[in-house]
């Protein structure tokens, strides 16, 4: 079974205002579009993103991505038209038919229409309308309508492929939406149960809600760094990023800062990237006497192309010697500084072992961290 989905996004989100089409307005860290696409990423074969041919940023900037891109047509069942066109020739047994402007979507509604679909030609979310419904003329009530049987009707709207393709092709037109268009066809359309939070964005309004809803829905990832280097001769260490005097020095094939290193594993192990003696082998010669800036930057790095900001880093050194204290402001400073952190989001701290085994006996300085990130 191949199956894909169609994002509708070529509207214009007149009555939404912003002067910019709502699905390229920001919203809770990024746009409506980029919340909407990535909701259905990896939940099927194919995406297909409908853009309007007036939006030129967009075309280019998922030229290379690996979306689908059709563009739109005069109206929303003309966008679906092109969207299903795209996919002719794909094998597709079952497409998912998504507004661009329902950011809010949850991967269980997904799979509830895609499961249906094993049963039934077409299905749809729903949600029974509770609130009483009336009747109106000008700005007084006039009547109350039964609302026994009513749903209001929410997206993504699931069809066996072929069997919407030719309910398109015989409708006339002006549908509102394309379970009108298969029950016109004679399909018959299962409801499954919808999300309160599957909101369409569609006025002004709308906005603020929708940020709500997603501001429940966070992605926190915390990762755990622990390292330990040996002491040789020497006349100083180097602890996050600080040469702190002492009577021996750190071993390693970098500069041994144990303190970084666990901060670096620490955001590695967040991301599920492994730690840095995969990104950095000790076999390649080009990292001998490396600053761990160059690993701690990269961690940085690789967490932002995921879209992780840092929330907050905790590193504790373990030794007797040399005491941390007098440096630690320092060393905050300096892993703030590397990482583009404020100086309240990094903490560094020390504890001996009392005096109790590698640690204790001074034979070398292990070091813990946590780092926790957040999608941005
Ligand atoms: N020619 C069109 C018109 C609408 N749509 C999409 O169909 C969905 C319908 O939602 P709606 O709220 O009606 O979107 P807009 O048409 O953009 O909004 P408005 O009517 O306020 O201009 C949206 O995802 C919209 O981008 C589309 O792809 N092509
Ligand atoms: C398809 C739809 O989302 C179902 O609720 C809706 O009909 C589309 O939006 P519009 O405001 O009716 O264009």
């Amino acid at each position: 079974m191949t199956t894909a989905a169609i994002i509708v996004a070529a509207g214009r989100g007149l009555r939404a205002g912003g002067g910019v089409p709502k699905q390229w307005r920001p919203l809770a860290g990024r746009r409506v579009a980029d919340w909407t696409i990535k909701r259905f990423c990896g939940q099927v074969d194919h995406v297909v993103l409908v853009l309007s041919e007036d939006d030129d940023d967009a075309w280019a900037e998922f030229q290379d991505s690996p979306l689908i891109l059709t563009k739109g047509g005069r109206d929303r069942a003309g966008s679906v038209r092109n969207g299903l066109q795209v996919l002719d020739g794909m094998s597709v047994t079952n497409v998912l038919i998504h507004d661009v402007a329902r950011p809010c979507v949850s991967s269980e509604t997904i799979q509830q229409v895609l499961t249906a679909l094993q049963e039934h030609p077409a299905a749809a979310p729903g949600l029974a309308v509770t609130d009483a419904l009336w009747t109106v003329d000008g700005s007084v009530v006039t009547g109350t309508q039964d609302r026994a049987g009513l749903f209001a009707a929410q997206t993504p709207q699931g069809f066996h492929y072929d069997s919407i393709v030719a309910a398109h092709k015989t409708h006339p037109g002006g549908a509102a939406d394309d379970v009108e268009v298969a029950r016109a066809a004679g399909m018959d359309v299962a409801i499954v149960q919808g999300d309160a939070d599957n909101i369409k964005i569609t006025r002004p309004e709308d906005f603020a809600r929708a940020e709500r809803i997603l501001g429940t829905d966070m992605d926190v990832r915390l990762g755990n760094g622990y390292d330990v280097h040996r002491f040789g001769d020497g006349d100083h260490v180097i602890l996050c990023g600080v040469k702190v005097p002492h009577d021996r020095s750190l071993q390693g094939h970098s500069d041994a800062d144990v303190g970084m290193h666990a901060v670096t594993d620490a955001i590695y192990g967040a991301l599920a990237q492994g730690d840095i003696g995969q990104h950095f082998p000790p076999s390649d010669p080009q990292w001998k006497g490396a600053a761990s800036e160059i690993f701690l930057r990269h961690a940085v790095e690789l967490a932002g192309q995921m879209g992780y900001c840092i929330s907050n880093i905790d590193c504790t050194l373990v030794c007797e010697f040399p005491k941390i204290g007098p440096h630690a402001p320092a060393m905050r400073a300096e892993m703030a500084r590397i990482m583009g952190l404020h100086g309240d989001q990094v903490s560094v701290k020390a504890t001996t072992s009392e005096r109790l085994g590698f640690t204790g006996r001074s034979e070398g300085i292990a070091s813990l961290a946590t780092a926790c990130l957040v999608k941005s």
